[in-house]
């Protein structure tokens, strides 16, 4: 079970104006501004969900999900997942989770890829026979075999995502977040992580957060939706009390973006 209450998050940035006189100035004196990414964000997301997490640039999704998986504190509020508090007690709490960056690597880019995996094998403490299965059953399901034995530089976006994929279910966590994992890939890699997906959660029944501009992934993934924008939690609900607005999904969204002015 995940729930965010009340959580707020601001980053500081210094400001700085264009030209050599400013950037001597900021050497004795800086100014700063709050980005307020988060204000008041509330919700509960119960074991077993398939929750798609959409609004536009900047609304706070990452930083959602960086505070979910224990790399940001939040300024105030409360965030339990699986009891614990995610930036509290970390190292417990990777154990529970997967995460994907869609524009980042977790695999070690110039080794290969089944060393990478050995490497998050002795992270995780992960025993050799659990290792072994999931292992086998990733490279089964993900289509791997021909891929483990090359470096991570060496391998196409597709094929390196699905890579990370499994690179983040070695350990079987209970939940899986998912920061646009089809960013970039093809149709038939965008299918065949989505297919994996819904196996995944169907099986093992992981928790999947995932996080999309790519509507079709939401369609095809995501029973909940919650839409941010602003920091906030504008809408929360099924697939279809968000289709009401029409029948084609993306512009059902940007609509409601309009409706928001998000
Ligand atoms: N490290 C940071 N320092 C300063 N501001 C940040 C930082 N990370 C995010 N922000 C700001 O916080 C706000 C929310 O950013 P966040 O990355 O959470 O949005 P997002 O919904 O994931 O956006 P996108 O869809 O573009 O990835 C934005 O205004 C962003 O500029």
């Amino acid at each position: 079970m995940i729930t965010m209450e009340h959580v707020c998050k601001s980053y500081k940035i210094a400001k700085r104006d264009a030209g050599i006189k400013a950037a001597l100035k900021s050497l004795f004196y800086r100014e700063y501004e709050s980005i307020h990414a988060l204000n008041d964000v509330t919700f509960t997301i119960g074991d077993g969900e398939m929750v798609g997490y959409i609004g536009p640039n900047g609304a706070g999704k990452s930083s959602t999900i960086k505070i979910l998986s224990g790399i940001l504190t939040p300024d105030s509020g409360t965030v339990l997942v699986n009891g614990r508090i995610p930036y509290k007690d970390r190292i417990r709490h990777v154990r529970d989770i997967g995460v994907v960056f869609g524009q980042r690597s977790q695999l070690w880019w110039d080794v290969p890829v089944i060393d990478s995996f050995e490497l998050l094998k002795d992270i995780y403490t992960i025993p050799e026979p659990q290792y072994r299965q999931s292992l086998e059953e990733l490279t089964e399901l993900l289509n791997l075999k021909e891929l483990l034995r090359s470096p991570t530089r060496q391998l196409s976006l597709g094929q390196r995502m699905r890579c990370e994929i499994a690179a983040s279910l070695l350990h079987r966590p209970r939940i899986l977040f998912l920061d646009e994992p089809t960013i970039g890939l093809d149709a038939v890699s965008k299918l065949a992580v989505r297919n994996f997906i819904i196996r995944q959660n169907n099986i093992h029944k992981t928790t999947v957060i995932l996080t999309t501009h790519d509507m079709q992934d939401i369609e095809a993934l995501a029973s909940r939706i919650i839409l941010i924008g602003k920091g906030q939690v504008l809408l929360d609900g099924t697939l279809d009390d968000i289709r009401k607005g029409g029948s084609n999904i993306d512009e059902t969204v940007a609509k409601l973006y309009r409706t928001y002015e998000i």
